[in-house]
């Protein structure tokens, strides 16, 4: 596989821009910045934006040597969620053509959670709705202590319905439902205490060192090894222990093993030397 991002470094805009709506910015150690880019609407996400996102959480499935994927937001917003111009537009649909429109945000978002490198989402300001949903989507989240959080829909009339899976996994049914039936606002440390956020940071400063930090680390490792140690966690979460389990978890090491990363990373170890991979 070839690295479908030919030209990935793209200047960061720091104006209202509404266009490109997505940016991807990426390092040679193989970390990749998507960025949602509606300040002006606080990176509220319309139809355009989701396929803008799916587009590039699906180039991200085929990059090779993608390690770590960051999702952020442009203007020190994560996302406040669905665009509410666009929802009530919809209204004038039938009950059928919502739900195909709503199948672009279901679709985007398991785009999402299918990338193989580790996703974190980078949570500045408000992550309200299904941008909440996006931090839930994502594997590990960091936040500043400013951002703020509410599953608001209901406020609005609406379920957090596609973004529910996501949730209902990284919080657990019990704070799911308090969270979605109330639509409270809450902050960073209580993100954390939830587990919606794992780590907060005073400011965007501790943020984007910490990003750093996890850019170094994961630059250590190899690239394949990674998505399928992510994939692991996609594919066993809930089964049960049973013998085509164990078959499938001895299948998945064997090919570990048979592949170059598996034989370079014995080996470099073995002969006391930093393994070289290939990317
Ligand atoms: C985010 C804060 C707290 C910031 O609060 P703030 O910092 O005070 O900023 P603001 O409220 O002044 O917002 C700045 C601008 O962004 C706009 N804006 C802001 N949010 C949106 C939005 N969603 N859609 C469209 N426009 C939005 C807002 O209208 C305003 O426009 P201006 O007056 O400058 O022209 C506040 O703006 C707010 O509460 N926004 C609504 C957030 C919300 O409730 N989102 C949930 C949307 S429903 C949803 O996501 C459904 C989904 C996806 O979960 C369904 C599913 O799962 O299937």
């Amino acid at each position: 596989m070839t690295n479908p991002i030919a030209d990935p470094i793209v200047e960061v805009p720091d104006t209202d821009a509404m266009t490109p709506l997505v940016h991807l910015d990426s390092t040679p150690e193989g970390a990749v910045t998507v960025w949602i880019n509606r300040p002006a609407r606080k990176n509220a996400f319309d139809a355009a934006t989701i396929a803008a996102l799916h587009q590039a959480f699906e180039t991200l499935h085929g990059a090779e040597g993608v390690r770590i994927v960051f999702l952020r937001g442009v203007g020190g917003a994560f996302s406040a969620g669905a665009d509410l111009e666009w929802m009530k537009a919809a209204a004038d649909w039938s009950e059928d053509d919502n739900r195909d429109d709503a199948l672009g945000l279901a679709h985007m978002l398991k785009a999402l959670h299918d990338i193989p490198a580790l996703t974190v989402a980078l949570v500045e300001g408000p992550a309200f709705g299904g941008g909440a949903g996006l931090v839930a989507a994502c594997d590990h989240a960091l936040a500043t202590a400013d951002a703020k959080f509410a599953f608001s829909e209901v406020k609005l009339g609406l379920t957090p319905a596609t973004i529910s899976p996501y949730v209902i996994a990284a919080l657990g049914p019990r704070t799911a439902k308090l969270l979605f039936a109330t639509g409270r606002v809450f902050d960073a440390d209580q993100a954390w205490s939830y587990g919606l956020v794992d780590e907060v940071f005073d400011d965007a400063a501790g943020l984007v060192a910490a990003q750093d930090a996890l850019v170094e680390e994961v630059a250590l490792c190899a690239p394949g090894a990674i998505g399928d140690a992510k994939a692991l966690v996609n594919d066993f979460v809930g089964q049960k222990i049973d013998r085509g389990l164990l078959d499938e978890t001895a299948r998945r090491i064997a090919r570990r093993r048979v592949s170059d990363e598996g034989q370079e990373g014995v080996r470099a170890f073995l002969e006391r030397r930093k393994p070289g991979w290939t990317i």
